[in-house]
């Protein structure tokens, strides 16, 4: 039987719905406007791509949109007095910096400059801690979104299998760390594992986290697994651009019971995701009830 397709896409839709239906709550009970304030570094073009949809998505919210357009060469303390700045602004409840950044500034150090009550991408050292402690934190926003579609399309997650393949700080291990929240019985595979194809064949679900264009064939995928591609990958095929993900679609599709396309699955959720932890952050500032459904 084919796989359901689970529509990233329509799903994102609806969260940033809610978030706007809460945003404007906000605005009439409590006077109250979530700001996002997103710094970028230099003019990698997906970064500015993705840019421009996080400030026109939070406008589209009803959210304050901030944006920070720094030359490549900005230093280490020029990027470090805007984020200062932008934590002791009361009018802005989220900071991030657009990632990659260049090579001569230390990501760890700008990332953990941020004010983590701010922190809306969920990289900070304290978010990172609390997540792992299974504290309120700020979560980064892909998992969150993998969470949200895997939540909404299962009901519990407790008790199942599930194997993430990547480890980085970014998707890999937050991902890891919300399955184990939700009960699942987790396993990181990574570039080292040992018959990778086994581990993964063991998984009702798969997250696939690596970005290697197409890694996973569907002859890994246990019969009626759910398959969660991360992948964004840019390739090209018979003289044409495309973006593939880190599963090959077709035979995982074969096999799967529900899997996410790419483009139209994960990536979508990335960005409503960080527009609904800019409203928890903008609650949580003002000691107000988070919303629901749109957190950990
Ligand atoms: N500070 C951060 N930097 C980066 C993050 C992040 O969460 N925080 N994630 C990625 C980039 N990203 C958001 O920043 C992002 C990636 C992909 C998508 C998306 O909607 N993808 C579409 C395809 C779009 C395309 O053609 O490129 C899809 O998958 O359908 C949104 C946001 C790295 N940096």
């Amino acid at each position: 039987m084919a796989a359901d397709v689970i529509d990233g896409k329509a799903f994102a839709a609806k969260v940033r719905g809610q978030v706007a239906e809460h945003v404007a709550a906000l605005k009439e009970a409590h006077d109250l406007q979530p700001g996002l304030a997103v710094v970028l570094v230099g003019s990698d073009p997906a970064s500015e791509v993705y840019v421009r949809s996080k400030g026109k998505m939070t406008v589209e919210v009803g959210m304050k949109s901030v944006e920070h357009r720094l030359e490549a060469d900005t230093s280490e303390a020029d990027l470090l007095a805007v984020i200062d700045q932008l934590n002791n602004d009361p009018t802005i409840h989220g900071i991030l910096c657009q990632l990659p950044l260049p090579g001569h500034l230390d990501e760890d150090l700008v990332i953990n400059s941020i004010d983590p009550a701010k922190d809306v991408d969920g990289f900070h050292i304290s978010n990172v801690g609390l997540l792992g402690t299974g504290q309120k934190a700020m979560v980064p926003c892909t998992p969150l979104g993998c969470l949200m579609m895997l939540r909404d399309y299962h009901g519990s997650l407790s008790g199942m299998d599930a194997v993430v393949i990547g480890r980085s700080n970014i998707v890999g291990k937050p991902m890891a760390n919300l399955l184990l929240g939700d009960s699942c019985t987790v396993t990181i595979a990574h570039s080292r594992t040992k018959d990778l194809a086994e581990v993964v064949g063991r998984a009702d679900i798969v997250v696939a986290a690596v970005g290697r264009p197409e890694m996973v064939p569907g002859d890994w995928i246990k019969e009626g697994a759910t398959v969660i591609d991360v992948g964004i990958n840019r390739i090209e095929r018979d003289g044409k651009k495309k973006l593939v993900g880190d599963v090959d679609y077709d035979s995982c599709a074969a096999r799967a019971g529900a899997i996410t396309p790419v483009p139209g699955g994960v990536g979508p959720m990335t960005i409503a995701c960080l527009l609904a932890n800019t409203l928890t952050a903008a609650c949580r500032a003002n000691n107000l009830p988070e919303p629901k459904g749109l957190t950990a």
